[in-house]
This record gives structure tokens, sequence and C-alpha cells, in this order.
């Protein structure tokens, strides 16, 4: 098991505003994965600030469903609600991960924020002000968790023709080729290039590797923002980790990177920029995730250990468990206390109100904060742009004052 250190901070100042947004970067950021794709460090000319507030979703839902769920059908006994009050914002650069336990919305979240949920969605979903268009979506990768693949092609064909289909007509064809070559060898595909993809009636690569083949597909068209269910699931831990290694290289060139995740280990955790943290339907997180430990612990909630998996705590917070242990606990009444349905049912409303109260207006600021809309490399230029702009201005106006 992976673990990491908790350093406590200062009860409170994840409160803090100015200091929210500070860098904090991961102590296991592993330089030592690099990515081979063309494109992985190059500038994303066309980044997409994603703004997300306020979103609910509700369904129909049947008669006689699961009423114990009482957040869940608080509106009427025919509605369920998915989600309730989820606000985030994702900048070039960025890379955010959607966590919470299974059935609390992160598909629903993600499909939104895709553009492909039906029905009604309240709220406000944009992409650099933007509502959701053909043009965005042209911008935009998705990769689903029930991904479509022609069963009957092999990886290298899969790619190689998605590559042909979709890459800019400026390429040629070995050109795209060889970025379908580089895809295989950089998502570790290589030992089934040219097995059949396979599906429920053909046996073909497996479902590790069938995931792969689908997020290959839409790296390869680099896309400005990726958004991605559960990229890592089925996959082994040095897999996962070069994934998400080589997609926080795509946002480290401008893009921004959604994804769901399941039970990360705690080096993917850090690779993270920001999470946003899902308990039936409602956040009980959504910020930097450096400071998720030190937000938690300002309401008083401390992991039971010194070294905890950041995304294990969260998610035992998030299923109603509160894994804060009192040093003189007996293990036996702290198992009684987390099987107590009152007590898991309290943890998890004060942790929805816990976010209403503390963070909510904070997420929101941060969501109208324009200054960080574009990557800082985008942003240096178009300074360099104006401050040329400004000298030439200048000479023309003394050249202007200065001529008869
Ligand atoms: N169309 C639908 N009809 C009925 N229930 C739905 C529908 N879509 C989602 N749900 C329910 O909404 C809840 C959230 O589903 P969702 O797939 O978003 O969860 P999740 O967090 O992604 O779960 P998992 O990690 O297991 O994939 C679940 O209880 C699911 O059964």
């Amino acid at each position: 098991m992976e673990d990491t250190i908790v350093h406590a901070k200062s009860p409170g100042s994840a409160l803090d505003s100015t200091s929210r947004y500070a860098e904090t970067r991961s102590p296991n950021e592993d330089p030592s994965l690099p990515s081979r794709l063309s494109f992985v460090h190059d500038q994303s000319s066309r980044p997409i600030t994603l703004r997300f507030e306020d979103l609910a979703y509700a369904i129909k839902s049947q008669s006689g469903e699961d009423h114990n769920h009482s957040l869940q059908n608080s509106n009427s006994n025919s509605t369920r609600t998915l989600l309730n009050g989820v606000s985030g914002v994702v900048r070039p650069g960025e890379m955010l991960a959607m966590l919470g336990p299974s059935g609390s919305g992160k598909t629903t979240l993600i499909t939104a924020l895709a553009g492909r949920l039906p029905g009604k969605i309240l709220g406000s979903i944009t992409y650099s002000g933007q509502p959701f268009t053909n043009s965005i979506k042209r911008k935009t990768g998705f990769v689903a968790q029930d991904d479509v693949l022609y069963p009957h092609l092999t990886v290298i064909e899969t790619l190689s023709y998605a590559a042909l289909l979709r890459l800019p007509k400026n390429l040629t064809r070995e050109e795209k080729i060889q970025q379908a070559e580089i895809i295989i060898t950089e998502l570790g595909l290589t030992t089934c290039r040219d097995s059949i993809v396979g599906g429920p009636l053909i046996r073909g690569v497996s479902g590790g590797e069938r995931k792969r083949v689908s997020i290959g597909q839409e790296m390869l068209v680099n896309p400005s923002l990726l958004l991605l269910d559960e990229p890592t699931s089925g996959l082994d831990s040095t897999t996962a980790l070069r994934i998400i290694a080589t997609l926080k290289g795509l946002a480290r060139g401008g893009r921004s990177v959604v994804t769901t995740i399941h039970q990360p280990s705690s080096r993917l955790y850090w690779m993270f920029d920001k999470v946003v943290v899902l308990s039936d339907g409602c956040p009980i997180y959504s910020g930097q995730t450096g400071q998720v430990m030190e937000y938690f612990s300002s309401i008083g909630h401390v992991p039971g250990f010194n070294f905890v998996n950041p995304a294990d705590f969260l998610l035992d917070l998030a299923n109603d468990v509160s894994p804060t242990r009192n040093q003189d606990e007996h293990p036996q009444d702290n198992q009684r206390r987390l099987d107590s349905i009152e007590d898991r049912n309290s943890i998890k409303q004060f942790l929805i109100s816990s976010y209403r109260t503390n963070l909510q207006q904070l997420v929101k600021d941060d969501i109208h904060q324009h200054v960080y809309d574009t990557n800082p490399m985008i942003q240096e230029t178009s300074h360099t742009r104006s401050k040329i702009k400004r000298i030439l201005f200048i000479c023309w106006l003394l050249y202007s004052l200065n001529s008869p």
C-alpha cells in the first residue's frame, strides 16, 4: 500500500481565499514518467476553462424505489436527485479528479460536463464563458466508462483509422499512422498491437487494454478539454500511474483535464491539482487536492492514523464513515461507531452542510476569478504582445508629435 505523510496545517487556513490557490504541488510528482507523444508538451492553441456552478439534476424514479436514501428522494417520491449544488472550475493546465463512492454521481456529473446528459440540468456549465456548442464539442474529448469500439478491428487498425479520420489534413498519411504507433507505445499496448479489440460476443484484448485504446482515440485528436470516466479502472497501479502521468502531460501543455477515478493510490491522488468529492450527489469538497486534509481537520475530521492515503480518507468520509479515531478508543468501539446508521447519516449531513457554510462561496469566488483563464505561458505571450503594441503606439505618438 502506498501511503503519504499528512502534514497537519493550522485549522482554518483552508478557508483563507488568498492561500487556497497558492501552488500546492504533490510531494510525489514523478517526473520520471516522460511522455513520448509529440503533442504532449505542445501548447494547446485553443485553451478552454470549464466552469460549472450549482449543478442539479434529477430523474423520474420508479415507484417503490429505495426510500432509505432520504437525500436522493428529498424532492418528491417520483423524482430522484442525482446531483445537488455541485460547483467547480478547471483551467487550462489543471487536472481535476472526481471522487466518491459507487453511485455518488460521478458519471452523471462528467456526462453533464461533456454535454451528453439528457433532460434538464439546473445551474450553469460554461466553456471559456460559452455554452456547449458544436465547436466546443470538436475541441472536447470524452472517454466514456462503457466504450464503443469495433470488435473486429485490431488495436493498430482502430487507432490508425481514428488517426486518418480525425487528424488534421496538413499531416501526411505516414505522420498520422506514426502518431497511432506512438500512442500504442505510450499506453503500453505494444504486446496486443495486432490483436482484435473484441467485445461482449468476441474475445479480444483485456478490459484494461480496451480502455487504453479508447483513451488513445481521444488523445490522438489533441483536445483542449479532455473528460474521462474511470480511465484507470481495471488497470494495474503502474499502468494507471502511466496513464495519469500522460494526462498530466496533456494538462501541463495547456489543456483542461477532468476524470472520475475510483480508489486512487496516494501517488495518483497527488498528481491531480483539484478534486471534487461527492456523497449522494452532493459535494463535500471542491478545491485544491493539497488542501483537503487541512479543510477536513478544520471541521474536526482528522485521520486516525499518521499515515493515510488522502483518497481513502475522502472515500471513507463520502461513505458516511468518519475515519477519525480517538487514540484511547478500543478498535471494537470504533467499529460499532462506524456501523451505527445514526452516526453515519449525521456525518454525511454535517459534511454537506459544512461544505455549504465554509466552502461553497469560496468555490464560487474562484469560478468567477478570471486571472487564471489561460495557462501561464499563454498569458506570458499575450503580455509580450500587449507590451509590443504599447511600445509601437508610443513610437507612433512620438513620431506624430514631432512631424510637421
Ligand atoms: N438513467 C438513470 N436511471 C435511473 N438511475 C440512474 C440513472 N442514471 C444514474 N442513475 C443512478 O444515479 C446514481 C448515480 O449514478 P452514477 O453512475 O453517476 O454514479 P457513479 O458515482 O459514477 O457510480 P460508479 O462509481 O459505480 O460508476 C446511481 O445510484 C445510479 O443508479
